[in-house]
This record gives structure tokens, sequence and C-alpha cells, in this order.
């Protein structure tokens, strides 16, 4: 039973973690809106499993990347607040990550929806099977975390004085 309770204290941590970026972040805010729309398209749209499994990787390397930008971010402040040029080494990489899974992330959309949206190509009614209601799953996870951020937002940014 104590494993369970250390797992739902790193999964309550990590979700703080996912809030403040959020929150704080307003790529971050960019990137949660885009992965929204994209899947509700995976979701009504006639892409294939692989499709699917291509858009959400890429959207989940985008999150991942920017939460480390964030993580970086606020280990190089909190080490220095002068300016120092491996601060500037080390903050302009972690956001040359997030530039480039953004770029791929856009790649791979275009790829997969160019000749679905125009003219529309909607998922036909055999493909909504069981599969289908686990990809909702997507959309909800990433309204929840939308929904608790705009909840939290005074008491993140109290903390942040
Ligand atoms: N302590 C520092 N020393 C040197 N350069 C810095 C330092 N802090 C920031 N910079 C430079 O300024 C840029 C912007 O830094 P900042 O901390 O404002 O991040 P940001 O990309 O604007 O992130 P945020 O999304 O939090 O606004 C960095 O990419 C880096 O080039």
């Amino acid at each position: 039973m104590l494993w369970l309770q250390g797992f739902l204290k790193s999964l309550k941590y990590a979700s703080e973690g996912i809030t403040y970026t959020l929150v704080t972040q307003r790529n971050m805010q960019i990137h949660f809106v885009l992965a929204f729309l994209v899947m509700i398209f995976c979701l009504i749209l006639d892409v294939s499993r692989l499709e699917i499994i291509l858009v959400f990787f890429a959207i989940v390397m985008v999150i991942a990347a920017e939460l480390v930008n964030t993580a970086i971010e606020s280990l190089v402040d909190l080490v220095t607040d002068e300016y120092h040029r491996l601060a500037k080494i080390a903050k302009d990489t972690a956001a040359a990550a997030v530039l480039l899974t953004a770029l791929h992330a856009i790649i791979v959309g275009l790829l997969v929806f160019h000749d679905k949206l125009w003219p529309l190509q909607m998922r036909p009614m055999s493909s909504f099977t069981i599969e289908w209601y686990f990809l909702l799953l997507g959309p909800v996870i990433l309204l929840y975390f939308i929904v608790r951020s705009l909840a939290m937002r005074s008491s993140v940014n109290r903390e942040r004085g």
C-alpha cells in the first residue's frame, strides 16, 4: 500500500509541475490549446491509427520539451540573477529544444491533416469503436489541466511574488 501512496504523491507533484508551467508559460498555453484542437481533429476526422500515434507523439514531445525548458529556466534563475554566458547557453539551448519539437509537430500536423481538412473527411461511423473512447482521454486530460490552471492562476502567481 505504501508504494501506491508514493506513486500517488509523485503523480500529484508531477501534475503540480504541469499546472505551474501552464499558468506561467505563455508558450505552454499555446501548446495546450493547439494540442486540444488537434486531438479533436483526430477524434472527428478520418485519420488512421498510425497517424494518431504520430500526432500524439509529436504533441507529447512538445509538452515534455516545454516542461524541461521551464525546469532549466527555473534552475538557472535559482543559481543566478546576473548575466552569465553559461546561463544564456543553458536557456537558449533549452528553448531551441522546444522550437525543434514544435517545428516537428507542425510538419507532422501538415502531413497528416492537409488532405483531410479540405474537403472535410469525417471519421466513418464504423470506426467509433472502443478505441475511439480511449482516444478521448487525450483531450480530457488536456482540458483537466487547462481548467485546473485557470482555477489556480491567482495562487500560483501569488507564490511567484
Ligand atoms: N542570467 C542570464 N544570463 C544570460 N542570459 C540570460 C539570463 N537570463 C536570461 N537570459 C537570456 O534571455 C533569454 C530570455 O530569458 P528568460 O528567462 O526571460 O526566458 P524566456 O525565454 O523569456 O522565458 P519565459 O517563457 O519564462 O518568458 C534567454 O534565452 C537568454 O538568452
